[in-house]
């Protein structure tokens, strides 16, 4: 039986597949390499090149293996890209989010577990941390498509008594694999711990602040930062969950832990030696104040609790991947590796 991976080929997809493999699990991926890299993707997973909006590649993947479950990574994951595009977003992840529910549902397929997002929170009107019950109100069109595709899950569960799901909703995933076999690649990266670690190599001439004037502590956003290893533990918890006959769920992926923007440029000039470019620009358009993980369900139902590596710990992953990417494919891995474990990560 095999597991099918949508976005394989994009960051966090591409450690969730070497997740699997290792885990013994046979593995499919589709990906259209909007922003994923064919070269991300273990050599052990059988790759399609395909967009999930295609009904015709679904079938075929589904009708060539034996899928047991379906893990859903692609999709488009920029907030300002949102603003400016809301179709577009709107078209990949819900839309196409929709399709590929209904051929795994079609396919007989009773297991799925979504990527979801902090976003559908928007900054939580009730104290934080925040919980799963929390209102939802998404502050811009990324949250609100992932929010919409959260309920065709509910809405699809409650009607096919075969169909369960688990839909993750990560917080700021960062980092790249402790093995270092794989990292974040993206292209125009706008996330700040890969922009920070690019302009830390100086790869970048500066990088923003957006915004002063937030109402918490330093007046810039703060952001539950998670390990990208940590996040794909959690699916391995999720699809045994759903394997044991666990109901459908809707879980907070993060530590419970916040960190302003200032306090992860700090930490990246701690880790790289460097003092950074920084500039100061207004707040950027859909961008939450706060937002950070009540982590109680994630431990209790899934049994998640990962062992919150200190934010620098995070930092130094992502940026040994950039140097190597920069400098070094075939850097030593031992080396990187002992740098982490003496960074107690
Ligand atoms: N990175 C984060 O901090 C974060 C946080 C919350 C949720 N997420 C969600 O996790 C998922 C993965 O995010 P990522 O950071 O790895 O992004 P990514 O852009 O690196 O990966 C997405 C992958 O999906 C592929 N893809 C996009 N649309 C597709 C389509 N219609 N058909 C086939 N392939 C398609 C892309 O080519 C890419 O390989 C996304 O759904 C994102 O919304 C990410
Ligand atoms: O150059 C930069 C980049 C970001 N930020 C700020 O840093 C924080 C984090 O921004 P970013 O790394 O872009 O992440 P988010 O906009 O919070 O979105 C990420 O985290 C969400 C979950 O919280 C995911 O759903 C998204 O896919 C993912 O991009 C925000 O306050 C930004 O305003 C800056 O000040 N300067």
């Amino acid at each position: 039986m095999a597991i099918l991976v949508t976005g394989g080929a994009g960051y966090i997809g591409s450690h969730m597949v070497w997740a699997l493999l290792d885990a013994g699990h046979e593995v499919v991926v589709i990906d259209r390499l909007s922003t994923g890299f064919r070269s991300a993707v273990a050599p052990a997973a059988r790759f399609y090149l395909g967009d999930i909006a295609e009904r015709a590649v679904l079938q075929q993947i589904f009708l060539e293996n034996r899928v047991e479950a379906v893990l859903h990574f692609a999709g488009s994951a920029v907030v300002p890209d949102s603003i400016r595009d809301p179709l577009g977003y709107y078209r990949n992840n819900t839309l196409a989010s929709q399709v590929l529910i209904e051929e795994t549902v079609r396919a007989g397929i009773g297991r799925f577990i979504f990527s979801s997002t902090a976003a559908v929170y928007g900054t939580p009107q009730t104290d934080q941390p925040v919980k799963e019950t929390a209102e939802a109100r998404p502050e811009n069109p990324y949250g609100r498509s992932k929010l919409m595709t959260e309920a065709i899950l509910a809405d699809t569960a409650r009607a096919q008594s075969g169909f369960r799901f688990v839909a993750l909703r990560y917080f700021n995933v960062a980092g790249a694999e402790r093995l270092g076999r794989v990292g974040q690649s993206t292209r125009s990266a706008t996330h700040l711990i890969k922009v920070a670690c690019e302009a830390a190599l100086g790869k970048r001439s500066e990088i923003s602040v957006f915004g002063q004037d937030f109402p918490t502590p330093d007046g810039t956003g703060v952001r539950d930062y998670i390990h990208v290893d940590d996040l794909v533990q959690a699916h391995l918890k999720a699809l045994h969950y759903l394997v044991a006959g666990g109901e459908s769920l809707t879980v907070n992926c993060g530590y419970g832990r916040g960190a302003s923007v200032l306090e992860v440029l700090q930490a990246v000039e701690r880790v790289a030696q460097v003092r950074l470019p920084v500039t100061f620009a207004p707040r950027r358009p859909g961008d939450a104040a706060s937002v950070v993980a009540d982590t109680a369900l994630a431990r209790a139902v899934l049994g998640w609790s990962p062992p919150h590596p200190g934010l620098e710990a995070i930092i130094l992953s992502a940026f040994d991947w950039e140097r190597r990417f920069l400098r070094d494919r075939d850097s030593d891995i031992d080396a990187l590796q002992q740098r982490l474990a003496a960074s107690g990560f």
